[in-house]
């Protein structure tokens, strides 16, 4: 699934489809990639991440995962992203080749969370073996300070970055140090494409000049924050508020009852009728209760 293109505008960070027995369950992915297509005209993958559960599955599971992505989205998704990250060096390599090897259209990986690097040097040491098992397509940097407890700031870590690693593509940014964000894009924005993670934070990455957003609520809100991002391109700032409202809305209303990727399960069930089943230990589904409230606010939403 080699892409020319370079990757901009939404990408959705998968969810896992779950067994209600706790098995992963490829059989619903290709109903899921149409899903993301068609309803919510999402053409990006971000598959195994955060929201994928992916630290949580075997080797063997991601690589399942991998191939049924790929395979279920040719000639449908525009960039199917692989992340490989994963705590133990050789694995994170036996990923990066499989998924180089199966066609995936560019492969990330986050920094190691357990023994931390705890500098820039040894950061990039680890992610430029990782990168190099997948020589012929792009490499992400996965910048997730608040879950792997990393803080080396991207803008340091970019500066001579592609000197190390000549696939280097990019950054899935994470976090909420919007100056870190801006300096990548004013010192890399022509090299590499900078996108945004957090969510209902996008419009303020986007006026900061982000080539796009990776992110768990693409998967049910795609639909409108496509429109935000029409809006923001046609300069007309308050629709595009409206928009980011909408979303922070929702999402404000439920970080009030806890949410996280259990939640976000529940939703995309409701959202898509697609079942994505339970998330895996130490994770618990969503109650009864947080079901029927979000279900109830998704409805209200107006835009
Ligand atoms: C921690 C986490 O899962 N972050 C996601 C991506 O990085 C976001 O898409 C959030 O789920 C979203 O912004 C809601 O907070
Ligand atoms: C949000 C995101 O990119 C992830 O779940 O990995």
């Amino acid at each position: 699934m080699a892409s020319p293109k370079r990757l901009q505008g939404l990408t959705a960070a998968t969810i896992t489809p779950m067994t209600p027995d706790g098995e992963i369950n490829l059989s619903v992915i290709g109903q899921y990639v149409d899903y993301l297509v068609k309803e919510q005209g999402v053409k990006n993958v971000f598959v195994n991440g955060t929201t994928g559960e992916g630290l949580a599955l075997s080797t063997q599971e991601r690589k399942q995962l991998a191939e049924e992505w790929v395979t279920k989205g040719k000639n449908k998704l525009d960039h199917v992203i692989i992340h490989v990250g994963a705590l133990s060096l050789p694995e994170a390599k036996e990923l990066a080749k499989h998924a180089a090897a199966i066609g995936a259209s560019g492969i990330a990986g986050i920094a190691p969370f357990f023994f931390k690097p705890t500098n820039k040097d040894t950061l990039v040491a680890f992610l430029r073996e990782v990168a190099s098992e997948a020589p012929g397509i792009p490499f992400y940097y996965y910048h997730i300070p608040p879950l792997t407890g990393v803080k080396i700031r991207v803008e340091e870590l970019l500066d001579g970055i592609k000197e190390q690693i000549p696939t280097f593509q990019g950054v899935k940014f994470s976090d909420t140090d919007l100056l870190d964000f801006a300096q990548c894009v004013k010192n890399h924005k022509e090299q590499f494409v900078l996108l945004y993670g957090v969510d209902e934070h996008l419009l303020s990455a986007l006026a900061m000049g982000a080539s796009g957003a990776v992110g768990s609520t693409y998967n049910y809100l795609g639909k409108k924050n496509n429109l935000m991002l029409e809006a923001f391109a046609k300069q007309d700032l308050t629709l595009a508020q409206q928009y980011q409202f909408c979303t922070g809305e929702f999402l404000s209303f439920v970080f009030k009852l806890g949410f996280g990727v259990a939640q976000t399960k529940a939703v995309m069930t409701f959202t898509s009728g697609i079942p994505m089943g339970p998330p895996r230990l130490p994770l618990l589904s969503a109650s009864v209760d947080f079901i029927e409230k979000a279900k109830a606010k998704m409805a209200s939403l107006i835009l």
